[in-house]
């Protein structure tokens, strides 16, 4: 293909899959067709069972939603130019004005010569178009099948962490912790769902294996992160002279690591003094393995409706947590639009200053770190905080394992080390970062 530049991605600039030694290369030209035609073959298996759900009329329009999904990794593969949205889901018009904005710059929009960022955005919203666009079909999950599959795998996963929190009375609010327990075993459940960031869908092409005991396995992997502000995390959250604490939670993936993020919700309202937490969640279907609404709420019913009583307490609990809008749900567009996280405050004043009220914003997941720090090609010692540009709303922590070729933040020398050792440092998900900032 000849728009492919045979160069590594330049400092400073944003990642694009036009630099043929990036991770967006390969991650474009091969991993995203493989997405794409498992999804194909999934849903000709699961034809007759769409068909029961959305009835007779689904027939015809899932035949038409096979061919245009096939069509869609045609134009990826063939890097063809990108085209407006047309139906009435709420973010079309914003959707329409980006890439109106990128055509005004000059900028070519295709799969390979547009930023990679934006450009993956576009493939998942471009796959929520085929099925926006149809009437019986219209609320299709065409990753729902995946997602199921992970949460039924992740189960038997948690079970040594809730028999942990049960043995050390961490949920029980008439058991008092001392300060340092309370950190403790904070940054323990901090690092579970840091970790468990590990698995997704779309960095494995659509299947995975999840990994058993991860209570056990994190306490060896400190080596691995290699940035850690977990200390300053956990001393903010178990800080006892803010009782009223508001935790933003931009959640990432289904299976093993939202029912993490679900263990420390849980902790953080139990024994932290979080009045309440925000779980901020995909509106549309997202990088395969994104949570939505209803994913969440399938999660929640899955524990809660186990056969083995300890998951049924857990499930009841956090049941309990959402009846008593402690846990709230929420859905912003934003969360899956192409933009970096420093343009919120002026494309969207009205959710960055509803994250203002924030004590804590946790963003999970390495999409969300890319959005953060902007997509770009950094030295890796740009501080943190200023890789993250325009976005200072209130004190924040990503929780990322590393995949893909994007980072900041690093003690002098540290990337040199890394790449010394490691070829693929970067994207394998072996190691990982926390890093903090507060405005
Ligand atoms: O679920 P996560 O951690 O956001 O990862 C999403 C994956 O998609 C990518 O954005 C690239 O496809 C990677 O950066 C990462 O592998």
């Amino acid at each position: 293909m000849n728009i492919v530049l045979d160069l590594p991605t330049p400092r400073n600039e944003k990642l694009s899959a036009k630099y043929k030694r990036s991770f967006a290369y390969p991650s474009m030209k091969d991993r995203v067709p493989v997405i794409l035609s498992k999804l194909v073959d999934l849903l000709y298996r699961e034809k007759q069972n769409i068909i029961n759900i959305y009835g007779e009329g689904a027939e015809e329009e899932l035949k038409t939603a096979i061919g245009e999904i096939s069509q869609l990794k045609n134009h990826v593969q063939t890097g063809k130019p990108f085209e407006k949205f047309s139906s009435s889901d709420p973010d079309t018009d914003i959707w329409n004005a980006d890439l109106e904005g990128f055509i005004k710059n000059g900028s070519k929009l295709n799969y390979y010569e547009a930023i990679w960022l934006f450009a993956e955005c576009y493939l998942y919203r471009k796959i929520r178009e085929i099925f926006a666009t149809k009437s019986c079909l219209n609320i299709l999950d065409p990753f729902f099948y995946q997602k199921s599959l992970l949460l039924t795998d992740s189960l038997p996963a948690i079970g040594p962490i809730m028999t942990h929190m049960e043995e050390e009375g961490l949920l029980d609010t008439s058991k008092s912790l001392s300060q340092k327990q309370l950190q403790e075993e904070l940054t323990m459940l901090l690092k579970c769902t840091l970790w468990a960031n590990r698995l997704d869908l779309s960095l494995a092409g659509g299947t995975v294996e999840v990994q058993s005991d991860l209570l056990h396995q994190v306490r060896n992997w400190d080596d691995n992160i290699l940035v850690n502000d977990l200390e300053r995390v956990s001393c903010l959250l178990v800080a006892v002279e803010n009782s009223s604490k508001i935790v933003d939670y931009v959640t990432d993936n289904s299976g093993l690591e939202i029912l993490c993020d679900l263990f420390l919700a849980d902790y953080l309202v139990s024994k932290c003094n979080v009045k309440q937490l925000n779980f901020r969640l995909k509106p549309i279907p997202w990088y395969v393995s994104d949570v939505m609404p209803k994913d969440f709420y399938q999660t929640v019913e899955a524990v809660r409706s186990s056969k083995n009583p300890i998951y049924r307490k857990f499930g009841e609990r956090w049941q309990k947590h959402i009846d008593e809008g402690i846990w709230k749900v929420k859905v912003d567009l934003y969360w899956c639009l192409g933009k970096p996280y420093s343009d919120m405050v002026d494309s969207d004043p009205q959710l960055y200053k509803e994250l203002s009220s924030s004590s804590l914003i946790i963003f999970k997941g390495d999409l969300n770190y890319r959005k953060l720090v902007q997509d770009i090609n950094w030295d890796p010692i740009t501080p943190f905080s200023e890789a993250i540009g325009k976005f200072h709303p209130a004190p924040l922590v990503t929780l990322r394992t590393c995949k893909a070729d994007v980072i900041c933040g690093l003690e002098k020398d540290l990337a040199e080390v890394m790449n010394a050792k490691y070829d693929d440092w970067l994207v394998s998900g072996n190691f990982a970062v926390v890093q903090f900032d507060s405005p």
